[in-house]
């Protein structure tokens, strides 16, 4: 037998003239007028769909984030994981996806490369806020979205609102753990430092988990959150290798180089920290 044989059944709604259709409700117009190459050459859609897709998850992952931010300050710490629990599904398919954009040979890239001028991720306001939101603060970074006055005042906003990170430990002191009060006071604008006392009160929870199971699960929540942020970076890193090699950024920056350090950044180094206390 030939040809689709599956009928289209009489109750099929088929006039979207006066209705909300699927279109219509996902402002495809709109979400597919916005892929505007600016070289002819084929594979820059690859590109710019790359990033597309990459920016629409990042929406999802400062909307999950901020909510979770938000719950952990009401004390709702279930309901937060279970922001933390779809962010991480979020990034394990952003890592995923490097593996299209690795199709991309550096001879096809240098093809339109010479086109974007000097934009680059390093632009990427919502990527930076996420940074921001899970504790990586750098007033520096605000003045490259000057330019872009929604996107400053987010960024502002994140800037000066503690993180993740300071709102977990808020919420653990009010539990009723022994969070340093100069941890609890610090300039939330800055990034959170290493601080061994506090690397104590984790270890406690680490050695007598049982005893402190949600919280403790929570805390592994973190660690994958940073695993999983650290994964990206590292096949960002490895995929611009291939592509530009040792090449300066469109951005600016020495490239490579530049990525290499950011593997070095580190969200809630503490929680690393209680590693190497274990058993100790
Ligand atoms: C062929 C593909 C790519 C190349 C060659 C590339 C290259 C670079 C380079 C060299 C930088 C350093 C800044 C600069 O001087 O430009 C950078 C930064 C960045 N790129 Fe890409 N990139 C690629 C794809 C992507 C994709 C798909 C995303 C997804 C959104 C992305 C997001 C970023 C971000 C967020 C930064 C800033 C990182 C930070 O500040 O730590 N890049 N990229
Ligand atoms: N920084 C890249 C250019 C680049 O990847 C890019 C350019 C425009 C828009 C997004 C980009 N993606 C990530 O940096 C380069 O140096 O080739």
């Amino acid at each position: 037998m030939t040809g689709n044989t599956r009928d289209i059944e009489a109750g099929v709604h088929r006039d979207f003239r006066e209705e909300m259709s699927y279109g219509s409700y996902l402002a495809l117009d709109t979400l597919l007028d916005a892929q505007r190459p600016v070289s002819q050459h084929h594979d820059e859609m690859l590109f710019i769909v790359q990033h597309q897709t990459s920016e629409l998850w990042l929406k999802l992952v400062l909307h999950e984030t901020r909510s979770a931010m938000a719950l952990l300050a009401e004390d709702e710490m279930r309901m937060a994981l279970k922001r933390i629990a779809r962010v991480k599904h979020i990034q394990r398919t952003l890592t995923d996806q490097w593996s299209v954009l690795a199709t991309l040979t550096p001879t096809e890239y240098q093809e339109f490369r010479p086109f974007l001028g000097h934009a680059s991720g390093f632009q990427s306001w919502q990527y930076r806020a996420v940074e921001f939101a899970l504790g990586n603060k750098h007033a520096g970074m605000l003045p490259v979205h000057a330019s872009d006055p929604e996107a400053h005042a987010v960024l502002s906003e994140l800037l000066e609102a503690p993180s993740l990170y300071d709102e977990f430990l808020r919420y653990l002191s009010r539990r009723g753990y022994p969070i340093p009060q100069r941890v609890l006071e610090r300039d939330v604008t800055t990034a959170h430092e290493l601080d061994p006392e506090l690397t104590a009160v984790l270890t406690d929870i680490y050695r007598d988990a049982e005893q402190h199971w949600d919280v403790y699960e929570a805390c592994e929540e973190l660690v994958d959150l940073e695993d999983n942020f650290q994964l990206w970076r590292f096949r960002h890193l490895k995929t611009v290798q291939r592509t530009i090699g040792m090449k300066t950024g469109t951005g600016g920056s020495s490239g490579v180089g530049f990525l290499q350090r950011a593997l070095d950044l580190t969200f809630f180094p503490e929680l690393f920290a209680v590693r190497t206390e274990i058993g100790a």
